[in-house]
């Protein structure tokens, strides 16, 4: 029988949910997950109630079944301890965030697993656009498509100056940002800009994303965590259950959207993508990457 997705979550808990403590760990912080080889490290500040979730898959971080599940497991966990208030998400990779989803994951896919892979986006969406702790991306390089969506799902976004862009850029690859993609989007940078933005596919300078809102700071990449952990202090002032209602008020009509038309998202992407015409755009997409290099 197919487990149903918190069932899959659950199993995921036990099998990582020793908290690991290294002896050279502050007393105060105790880690999640450490090991060099995890696709995604947390630790949480027991001190300030603070966790930060790095993604740590190289080169690009992008976002495969494994990195979505072990995001979702993460976040799960870290709601589920009572002292923990806020999360700052970020990557251990300086100069990339997130390439977002993991392109090979829809590149001549087996059916299954493209189904599983798009239902825990989903879940980790879900999650993080209604977590009950306050989140703030420092997004400490580039962060297209996938990359844009996760910081989009957090309550404040820092990024680091430079030659970094952000932005959903889904119709450069032929795609099409599904409609949970543009009511983050919307509920950000409003209306029109999201029009421009996802018609065009954009991918927006630290300075423009400034200028429309996509992004509320832009700093150099020595402070975006200090500028992250700063932003945090103010956020954990408001009482907890005034600053968690006011956001369900506001985030949780867009959840509760995706969550009544789910089954139909999944059809209707895994329809979209099996077609001929966007399979061949994924893979010229796929071949300009690695012409790049060249
Ligand atoms: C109406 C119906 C609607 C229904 C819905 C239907 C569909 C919606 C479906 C999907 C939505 C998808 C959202 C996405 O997130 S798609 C992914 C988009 N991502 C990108 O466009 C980013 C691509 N990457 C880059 O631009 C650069 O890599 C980057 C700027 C991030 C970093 O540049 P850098 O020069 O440092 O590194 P590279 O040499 O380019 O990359 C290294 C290595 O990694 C590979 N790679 C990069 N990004 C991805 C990726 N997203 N997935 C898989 N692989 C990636 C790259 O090819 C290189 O590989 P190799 O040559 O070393 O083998």
């Amino acid at each position: 029988m197919a487990l149903s997705f918190s069932a899959k979550l659950m199993r995921g808990v036990s099998r990582c949910a020793a908290l690991v403590t290294p002896k050279t760990a502050p007393t105060s912080c105790r880690y999640f997950s450490s090991a060099e080889n995890s696709r995604v490290l947390v630790n949480l500040n027991d001190k300030t109630g603070v966790a930060t979730m790095q993604l740590n898959r190289p080169p690009v971080n992008s976002l495969n079944l494994e990195v979505l599940t072990d995001m979702t497991i993460a976040l799960d966990k870290l709601q589920t301890e009572k002292d923990c208030r806020g999360m700052i998400l970020t990557s251990s990779s300086p100069g990339i965030f997130c390439a977002g989803l993991d392109i090979m994951e829809m590149y001549n896919p087996q059916e299954d697993r493209l189904r599983e892979f798009w239902r825990t986006l989903q879940e980790l969406w879900k999650m993080m656009y209604g977590s009950r702790l306050a989140t703030i991306a420092a997004i400490n390089g580039h962060s297209p498509a996938g990359g844009c969506l996760l910081s989009l799902t957090c309550d404040y976004r820092i990024m680091a100056q430079g030659k970094f862009t952000i932005g959903l850029n889904e119709t450069l690859l032929g795609i099409v940002a599904p409609f949970w993609f543009q009511d983050t989007m919307v509920n950000t940078v409003g209306h029109r800009e999201t029009e421009r933005a996802l018609q065009l596919g954009l991918l927006y300078s630290g300075e423009n994303a400034l200028k429309v809102g996509l992004i509320d700071e832009l700093v150099s990449p020595e402070k975006v965590m200090e500028t992250a952990e700063g932003q945090m202090q103010m956020w954990l002032k408001i009482p907890d259950f005034a600053r968690q209602l006011t956001k369900e008020q506001l985030r949780g009509p867009t959840v509760q959207k995706l969550a009544q038309h789910q089954e139909a998202d999944i059809d209707h992407f895994v329809n979209f993508i099996t077609k001929k015409a966007i399979q061949k755009s994924l893979e010229m997409y796929l071949n300009m990457l690695k012409q790049k290099k060249k």
